[in-house]
């Protein structure tokens, strides 16, 4: 039987991190109508939220104040109930799945950002990504993560004229070096699986080096889309 996609039969778990005005929604929409172009089921979601539980926990985490300790704990609520309703069946289904945002996240905001204990977030995670699916020891973790990575000005002053600020993009420039240091150092324990895209570069630039990071891996077939389309 011809071969028609040189994909991983089984799901992707794709993930998008970085810090607040990174360019990240600017461009999922756009690779998500590529894998779609490749004959690819594509679920997109996001974290906080992407269940109707989830989406009520990332209210309460962007609009109220709490200290640390909570602000792990429900997106960590809010990640188990996605990733038992939403992503495991997906990536069981064979789609493509991407998703805004994921544990590395929480690393970067309340563990880089808030200052919070990385220990403590190890053992969440360990709780939290140990789904059915996986044979212990093993926990979901994306297949790929691609961290927008730019200077934390560079975002400020993008987010400056675009959008009303939420709790945490309402904080101050030191807080996202913070946070950009916890990326930084997930990357570095886990070189395999993140893929460091220089964001602070022209749209298209950004997307090129996005679609080479699946070329690169073969997870992309035919030529890359060209730039300037939906994305
Ligand atoms: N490469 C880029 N250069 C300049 N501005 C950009 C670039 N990518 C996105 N933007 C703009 O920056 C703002 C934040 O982008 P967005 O995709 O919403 O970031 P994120 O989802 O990572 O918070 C938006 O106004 C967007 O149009
Ligand atoms: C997933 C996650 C997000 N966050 C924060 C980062 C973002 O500031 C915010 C929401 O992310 P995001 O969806 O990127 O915001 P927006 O829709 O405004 O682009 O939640 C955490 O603090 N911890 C987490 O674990």
């Amino acid at each position: 039987m011809a071969e028609t996609s040189t994909l991983p039969p089984a799901g992707l778990f794709i993930t998008f991190e970085g810090i607040d005005g990174a360019g990240k929604s600017t461009h999922i929409a756009g690779l998500a109508e590529a894998f779609r172009e490749q004959g690819r089921r594509v679920t997109l979601t996001r974290e906080p939220g992407g269940t109707p539980l989830a989406e009520k926990l990332r209210a309460l985490v962007l609009g109220d104040a709490m200290d640390p300790l909570t602000e792990s704990l429900l997106v960590f609520a809010a990640r188990r109930d996605h990733l038992l309703s939403v992503i495991e069946p997906a990536l069981a289904r064979g789609d493509v799945v991407l998703c805004d945002r994921f544990t590395d996240a929480t690393f970067a905001y309340q563990g880089g950002g808030r200052g919070f204990d990385l220990a403590t977030l190890s053992v969440l995670e360990r709780w939290v990504q140990a789904t059915p699916a996986m044979q212990a020891p093993a926990i979901r973790q994306p297949d790929l993560t691609l961290w927008f990575d730019l200077p934390a000005e560079t975002a400020a002053a993008r987010l400056a004229d675009a959008r009303a600020p939420d709790r945490f993009e309402a904080q101050p420039v030191e807080f996202f070096r913070r946070v950009s240091a916890g990326y930084a150092a997930r990357a570095a324990a886990e070189p395999q699986r993140f893929a460091r895209i220089n964001a602070d570069q022209p749209r298209e630039r950004v997307w090129q080096d996005i679609t080479h990071t699946f070329v690169q891996r073969g997870w992309w077939l035919g030529a890359p889309l060209a730039p300037g389309g939906s994305h």
